[in-house]
């Protein structure tokens, strides 16, 4: 699985969640899927194990930030989950980055958030006060990210080759902000279509609305491992 599309399962419940996933019972490979704050909030870690004991691989999206001592302890206890990927913050900063990826175990990968793709140019520097350009600030947060040994960035797909030519080529770019052409953006700021999104140099993709909000969700996920081509 080196360049996943990853469903994001954003739903309040366990059933909910497997509801959704049994209409994918018949396609030749299960998808990849992404496990975040709503899912595990309410369903927690015994479902995240029941989605890798049924072949799921997980992308657990917890977006980890606090005091490197915590975030370590917390990334020693989501490894015995199994998983394959985990976010942390980027701007949680070099030593709790450290402190993730020494923690880490073998087999789970960390991805650091850079800037949400929620934010615009002009929300993120009235928010954060800062007078560096989108590109400008993703590319300082990657290639700390990337000095502290994490294994790549969660960003809007027109920033990866921006993340690219600061950190190496096998350093992952994974990014969320996907719509299939003519939905909504909701309340998504940088969004692209996933065939813009290979092209832009992104290695994996997260889709959530785009494929749990279609009126035919496999027909969707299709399209979007269709534009994704051959990547996968
Ligand atoms: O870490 C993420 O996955 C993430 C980072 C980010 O900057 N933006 C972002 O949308 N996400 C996640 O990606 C998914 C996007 O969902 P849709 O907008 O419905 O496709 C959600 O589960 C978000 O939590």
């Amino acid at each position: 699985m080196t360049a996943p599309v990853f469903i994001a399962l954003d739903f309040p419940d366990a059933a909910s969640a497997q509801a959704f996933l049994a209409q994918f019972h018949d396609l030749p490979a299960q998808p990849a899927v992404k496990v975040g704050m709503e899912l595990f909030y309410a369903a927690g870690p015994a479902f995240v194990r029941e989605l890798r004991a049924q072949g799921f691989a997980v992308f657990l999206d917890l977006k980890l930030y606090d005091i490197p001592n915590t975030v370590g302890h917390a990334v020693a206890s989501l490894a015995q989950l199994d998983v394959q990927y985990l976010t942390v913050h980027a701007a949680g900063g070099t030593k709790m980055l450290q402190q993730a990826v020494a923690n880490k175990g073998t087999d789970m990968k960390i991805l650091a958030v850079t800037q949400l793709t929620s934010f615009s140019e002009a929300d993120m520097q009235a928010t954060q006060q800062t007078k560096l350009s989108m590109a400008e600030s993703v590319q300082h947060l990657a290639k700390m990210a990337y000095a502290a040994g994490v294994d790549g960035t969660i960003s809007a797909p027109g920033e990866a080759a921006l993340i690219r030519d600061v950190t190496a080529d096998d350093f992952l770019r994974i990014t969320p902000g996907i719509r299939l052409a003519g939905d909504a953006a909701d309340d998504q700021a940088r969004i692209t279509t996933p065939a813009v999104a290979r092209e832009s140099g992104a290695t994996g993709l997260v889709v959530g609305r785009s494929i749990t909000k279609a009126q035919a969700p496999v027909a969707a996920y299709q399209r979007v491992m269709a534009e994704w081509g051959d990547k996968i």
